[in-house]
């Protein structure tokens, strides 16, 4: 049987080279060696010579490495490397074009990372993010530059700031964040101009639909315009909606095709095209007089002033907006999408919101938030699955000298991933011992194990020193969303409620899309 098998492989090949024509195959057969003679010595020698170092995933084309199959499923390569590495979560590598990156996924190893806040760097990867959004070195450098001494402190000077730590504007701008969303006078304030305006802004979306459309909607273009259109118009006032009426569908357009930023796409046109129209739609809004933004957050304000003391020019402060556009919106919309989906698909679901929902708005119709806050655990756990299901990112670091994280060390200057998803689908999220179940969308899971939303396994808002300070708003912005919705309105699915596929082969970053022709459709009209 051994020496058949042998045969046949043997015959095999001879056939093989028979097909190739023969002045091609000398050429081939070099070729074929010179990978063979790499994968050998990258993937098998040279890991004996570095035990420390993580192991490198293998390919066979040097310089693309996992490039192709990356952009199309991050995720996907991480679990071949997973199941490649034999499921140690140990630490590893993938090669992308001239880079190695290395992937961290055991939750040990994760706060691990989160912890090393002096060797494992963030403000690099914030910077690399703001240079490829389009801001200037020149800015950038000023930006993060940390003063010598309190005379140098021109920013806390002019804005009359206590800057004790001679902190970089940079670094100011995270605290101005945490004062906005995880100070009780900031958060409360953001909060109520938040669900002021998801009331108004969904009544508003109501009533345009009724006139147009007998109330039809598609389920994803519904979604962004309340959420995207609510929370800036609680950061930025209303007048950005009177330069631009289209500014949630102009951010949107550029919002979907944003992961071309990252990813350095050459083909980008209209990516560019509409970040250039919502920064412009920045700019006149910038060039207004102050007293005529009315409605400005404590946050946009800082950022505008602070950014205008250290001499940052009208182009930068505009790209500078343009990311607290993105950040305050990129997200959450898209995770009440997909809880929605779920949500008008499962009737059972639908009903036990809609009661839990009910007692927190009044019969003159406003919100109770702390019932909101502490009495909704269904909401939140679809809020919470909606994370896990469709969550693809993660968080990134610099390590800026060698590193030791578990056994291994990640060697200088390396940029390290930290990915959500993988851990997202790891038997504790299974709601029973017998099956595992992490593969279906059910938010009981979180009803039944009320850790779980707080265990180290489950990070859609990461770690350490880039925990999302907007988590507890962004939660909130959901809940009431859907409270208001079934409270005040009746939705109707038309057609089937079946939930969209996720689009499988779009490089995605962030949250993962909806198949194309797929969206749901709905009815809405007043109750
Ligand atoms: C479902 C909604 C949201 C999700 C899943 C989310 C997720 C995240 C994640 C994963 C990070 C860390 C990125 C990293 O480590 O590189 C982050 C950072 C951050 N998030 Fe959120 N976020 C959400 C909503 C919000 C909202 C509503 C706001 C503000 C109103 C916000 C403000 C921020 C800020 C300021 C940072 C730090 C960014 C930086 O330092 O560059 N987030 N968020």
């Amino acid at each position: 049987m051994i020496f058949s098998d042998h045969d046949q492989r043997l015959r095999f090949f001879n056939n093989f080279l028979d097909l190739i024509p023969s002045p091609l195959l000398y050429p081939i057969l070099a070729i074929a060696s010179v990978l063979l003679t790499f994968r050998i010595w990258r993937f098998t020698i040279r890991p004996w010579f570095h035990p420390q170092e993580p192991r490198e995933l293998p390919y066979w084309i040097p310089y693309l490495g996992h490039t192709i199959p990356y952009l199309w499923s991050g995720h996907h390569v991480v679990m071949r490397a997973q199941k490649y590495f034999k499921n140690t979560r140990e630490p590893f590598s993938i090669t992308l074009i001239d880079r190695t990156i290395y992937f961290i996924l055991h939750p040990d190893d994760t706060a691990e990372a989160y912890k090393n806040t002096t060797t494992m760097v963030f403000d690099k990867i914030v910077q690399n993010l703001q240079l490829m959004f389009g801001i200037s070195k020149h800015t950038m450098e000023r930006v993060w530059l940390k003063p010598t001494s309190k005379e140098e402190d021109v920013m806390a000077q002019d804005l009359g700031l206590s800057n004790p730590g001679l902190k970089s504007l940079g670094e100011l701008s995270m605290d101005f964040w945490r004062t906005q969303l995880v100070g009780q006078e900031g958060y409360k304030n953001a909060e109520t101009k938040l669900l002021h305006y998801i009331d108004e802004v969904l009544a508003d979306q109501v009533k345009r639909a009724d006139a147009t459309t007998g109330g039809a909607l598609d389920l994803s273009r519904f979604t962004r315009e309340v959420l995207v259109g609510a929370a800036t118009r609680a950061f930025f006032g209303t007048k950005l909606f009177e330069i631009e009426p289209d500014f949630v569908e102009l951010y949107c357009a550029f919002d979907a095709e944003s992961w071309k930023l990252w990813f350095k796409w050459p083909f980008a046109k209209g990516m560019w095209r509409n970040k250039a129209k919502v920064e412009e739609a920045l700019r006149t809004w910038i060039r207004l007089p102050r007293e005529e933004r009315e409605g400005m957050s404590y946050i946009v304000d800082m950022v505008e002033q602070s950014q205008k003391a250290v001499g940052t020019s009208e182009d930068d402060l505009v790209k500078i907006m343009n990311l607290l556009v993105f950040v305050i919106n990129t997200n959450t919309y898209k995770a009440c999408y997909w809880a929605l989906a779920h949500l008008f698909n499962d009737p059972n679901l639908l009903s036990i919101i809609r009661s839990e929902t009910a007692s927190a708005l009044s019969s003159s119709g406003t919100l109770d938030t702390q019932y909101l806050r502490d009495s909704t655990p269904w909401t939140v756990a679809l809020f919470n699955e909606a994370l896990r299901f469709y969550s693809a990112s993660s968080s990134i670091r610099l390590a800026w000298t060698p590193t030791r994280i578990g056994n291994m060390i990640i060697p200088a200057k390396s940029v390290v991933f930290i990915p959500f998803r993988p851990n997202h689908f790891t038997d504790p999220f299974s709601t029973t011992s017998y099956t595992n179940d992490v593969h279906i969308f059910n938010p009981e899971r979180f009803v039944k194990d009320k850790k779980l939303a707080t265990s180290q396994i489950f990070r859609p808002f990461s770690g350490g020193s880039s925990y999302c300070p907007g988590r507890v708003m962004a939660r909130q912005e959901v809940v009431a969303f859907i409270t208001l919705l079934l409270g005040k309105y009746e939705v109707e699915v038309l057609g089937d409620a079946n939930v969209p596929e996720t689009q499988k082969r779009v490089p995605a970053k962030g949250f993962l899309k909806a198949k194309e022709g797929q969206d749901m459709k709905i009815r809405i009209g007043r109750r």
